[in-house]
């Protein structure tokens, strides 16, 4: 297994149409929170069910913990909380975790330990004789998450557990997750919201119309050119057309007290300091020069982008 928790090799599942996902083969790093990630219909879900043993899968093979999917031994150690669940909500917090217990087979005396501590690990201790009809959203997605950890599971798949929920909600399933990362479990999550998978996930795969497109660490799957902001003045008609091996494209942004500033996209990082001494030389005044940062925003939308003008062009 090495120190993979999830691995899979061509993992396909086509339903009639051959919609679904194929050929995914991706490997999730033990004590990762990894984020899933793909527009909406591009087969993230029917992976997940696959890798859980819900659905079939029509070719290619995938172990959690070493165990091949669909195995009694590798649900064993799996908590899931799908994206559109409901409780019955006239049962207290209390009362579904104990219902939740006795489906993992605790005697009482562990059911009791088990309910105390997941109630306070979700921040719902004082709460847990309350109907879950009363629970805020954040409450009700917190107690589902409870739901999920019953069974003190190694691996945990959440699907969007915050898409739903407010700013302070979603914070407080944030925090939920990093307590549980720091536990050492591992966390594979599905997500549209790719401000908050950036700040929780290192790991992430982008998938698009069923197909793996790209997986590793977030911020070394950057492709796209350097971009800098430069404040400058001293020269006369500055343009940056006579310099195309460094600079790739330049946009004049404002006019200061004398002061220009430029957006630039730069070939490289390596350009940053021969851009400077290319300037210095010509008696430029530099008062500033801002890196611009890319989020994981501009990571997937690179990405996505990339492979639909690769089809484009295929299907020519
Ligand atoms: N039971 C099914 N039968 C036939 N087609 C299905 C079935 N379930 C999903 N699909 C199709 O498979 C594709 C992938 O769907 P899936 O729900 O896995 O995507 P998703 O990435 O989870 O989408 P979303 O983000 O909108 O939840 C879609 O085109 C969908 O219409």
């Amino acid at each position: 297994m090495g120190d993979y928790v999830i691995e899979t090799n061509q993992l396909t599942k086509l339903y009639v149409g051959n919609k679904g996902c194929q050929d995914i083969t991706i490997q999730v790093p033990k004590g990762n929170v990894y984020g899933f990630l793909g527009p909406n219909g591009a087969g993230k879900s029917t992976f997940v069910r696959t890798l859980l043993g819900l659905i079939q899968s029509t070719s290619g093979t995938g172990t959690i913990l070493g165990h091949p999917i669909s195995s009694l031994e590798s649900r064993k150690k799996v908590g899931y909380l799908p994206e559109l669940f409901r409780y019955p909500d006239w049962m207290t917090g209390r009362q579904l975790l104990r219902f939740h217990s006795e489906m993992c087979q605790l005697n009482s005396k562990q059911q009791k330990m088990r309910i105390e501590e997941l109630l306070d690990l979700v921040g719902l201790h004082n709460r847990g004789d309350e109907r879950i009809s009363g629970y805020s959203k954040g409450m009700q997605q917190r107690i589902g998450i409870a739901c999920a950890l019953v069974s003190d599971p190694e691996v945990i798949f959440l699907d969007e557990p915050t898409s739903a929920l407010d700013p302070i909600g979603r914070k407080e399933v944030r925090e939920l997750i990093r307590d549980l990362q720091m536990q050492g479990k591992t966390i594979f999550l599905n997500s549209h919201l790719l401000s908050e998978v950036e700040t929780i996930c290192n790991h992430v795969a982008i998938i698009n119309k069923g197909r793996l497109i790209v997986q590793g660490d977030w911020r070394e799957l950057s492709a796209i050119e350097t971009q800098i902001e430069i404040t400058l003045s001293g020269i006369e008609n500055l343009s940056f057309d006579a310099m195309p091996e460094l600079v790739l494209g330049s946009e004049k942004i404002r006019t200061e007290k004398g002061k220009e500033s430029w957006m630039l996209t730069l070939k490289d990082e390596e350009s940053i300091p021969e851009l400077i001494s290319a300037l210095t030389v010509k008696q430029g005044k530099l008062y500033q020069v801002i890196r611009q940062k890319q989020n994981l925003e501009d990571i997937f939308m690179y990405w996505i982008n990339r492979q639909e003008e690769v089809e484009h062009v295929a299907n020519r």
